[in-house]
Formats: C-alpha cells, sequence, structure tokens
C-alpha cells in the first residue's frame, strides 16, 4: 500500500512550517517518513500540500501530489484517493509512528475491507491522520465535500468503517499518535528520542 503524508496545514500553533523545522539534525517530516518507510506493508510514502510549498516538500526526494482543496485533512485524503486509490494517511507532525502499529491497520484493512480503518479513543475520538482508506469511501467523502462539511471525522462515521479500540493496543504503540502542534511539543518529542 502506499502512504501519503498529508503536509498542506497552516502551523499557525507552531508559529512557522511545523514539518520543515529542523529537530536532531532533520526536518520533522523526514522523522515520520523514516518510520513509516520501516512498515512493511508500505511500498511507498509520497506527501500531499498545496502548491505554493511544492518546491519546499520537492527536496525531499519524494512523489509530491498537489492538494485538490483548501479545505482541510479532509481535501488532502480526498486527493490521495482519487490519484493513488486506497492508502494509508498519515500526518507529517508524527515523529513517533510505529511501522509496527501501521502494519496492524492495514492488514486489518485487508482482512476486512471497510472504507476506512481508524483508531479510535475510548471517548469517541478518532485519529483518521493515522489511518487506512479506501477508494470505496469516495463518494461518502464527495457527499459531504458537496454540502461543505468539511469534518472528516464526520464522513467516518457515515462509512462502513472499523475502528480499532486504541485502549486494547500495546501501550508503545500509543506513542504512534503523539503530533507535534506547538514548539512546546517539541521538547516532548525530544525527550521521547533520547530514551
Ligand atoms: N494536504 C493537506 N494537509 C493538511 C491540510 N490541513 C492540515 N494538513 C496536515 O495535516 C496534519 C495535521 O494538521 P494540524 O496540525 O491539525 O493543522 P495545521 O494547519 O498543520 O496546524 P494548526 O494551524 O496549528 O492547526 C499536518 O501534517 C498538516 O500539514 C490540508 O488542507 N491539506
Amino acid at each position: 500500500m502506499i502512504a501519503a503524508i498529508l503536509a498542506g496545514g497552516r502551523s499557525s500553533r507552531f508559529g512557522e512550517e511545523k514539518l520543515l523545522y529542523r529537530v536532531d539534525g532533520k526536518p520533522l517530516i523526514t522523522h515520520t517518513i523514516e518510520r513509516l518507510v520501516k512498515a512493511e506493508n508500505i511500498e511507498e510514502v509520497v506527501v500531499i500540500t498545496f502548491k505554493e510549498k511544492e518546491h519546499e516538500f520537492k527536496k525531499l526526494g519524494l512523489k509530491i501530489l498537489i492538494d485538490k482543496f483548501k479545505i482541510g485533512p479532509i481535501g488532502g485524503v480526498y486527493t490521495a484517493l482519487v490519484e493513488l486509490g486506497d492508502v494509508f494517511i498519515a500526518a507529517g507532525d508524527m515523529p513517533n509512528i510505529n511501522p509496527e502499529f501501521v502494519d496492524y491497520i492495514i492488514k486489518k484493512f485487508h482482512r476486512s475491507r471497510p472504507m476506512v480503518c481508524v483508531p479510535l479513543w475510548p471517548n469517541g475520538y478518532l485519529e483518521p491522520l493515522h489511518a487506512a482508506y479506501s477508494e470505496e469511501f469516495l463518494p461518502v467523502l464527495e457527499n459531504q465535500i458537496k454540502k461543505r462539511e468539511y469534518m472528516l471525522g464526520k464522513a467516518i462515521k457515515n462509512a462502513r468503517t472499523c475502528y480499532i479500540q486504541i485502549e486494547s493496543l500495546p501501550l508503545e504503540w500509543r506513542e504512534s499518535l503523539f503530533n507535534i502542534n506547538t514548539k512546546r511539543d517539541l521538547k516532548k518529542f525530544k525527550g521521547a528520542s533520547r530514551e
């Protein structure tokens, strides 16, 4: 399966493009990519961003796809499904992404053939930027985008979805879902990477 990394955000909480911010000598997104490519079920990683950011992300040496909308992650997922078919979606700001957990999600996706296979927290919160998607999900997305409803979670809840209960997974896999929003979050990442 191809993995598509979403890289079209505004990084407003971070204050500058967080995915290109250098941590331990390399851009944050490179940490995510290096871990993602270790997943056995990932054959290629592509980056989905906006035209104006294409130049910067091209330096990573990966295929770049231009987001068809500017409406948030739902537009990035739509673009990935149209261009790539079935896909694993990851946020670029998840530097602890765990290749074993990614493989687990993809295997579950292939076994049960849902539209989406997504981690779910006990409080109902989803992790849609760490999930496997089928192109069969496209009509659901189109329908919602047409109505200008841009909540990805809402589309997932209207789909044939396989939920992965996070509380029943190995504790160390939860780190995979950690993401960087602010500069303070960087301290947590650096702390983890020194262990
Ligand atoms: N392709 C694409 N990626 C997006 C879009 N919006 C967010 N992302 C990416 O999705 C991931 C999670 O984004 P967030 O941290 O929730 O949002 P953000 O806009 O980057 O940051 P804030 O402005 O602080 O909310 C990041 O890797 C973003 O680059 C979008 O419209 N298109």
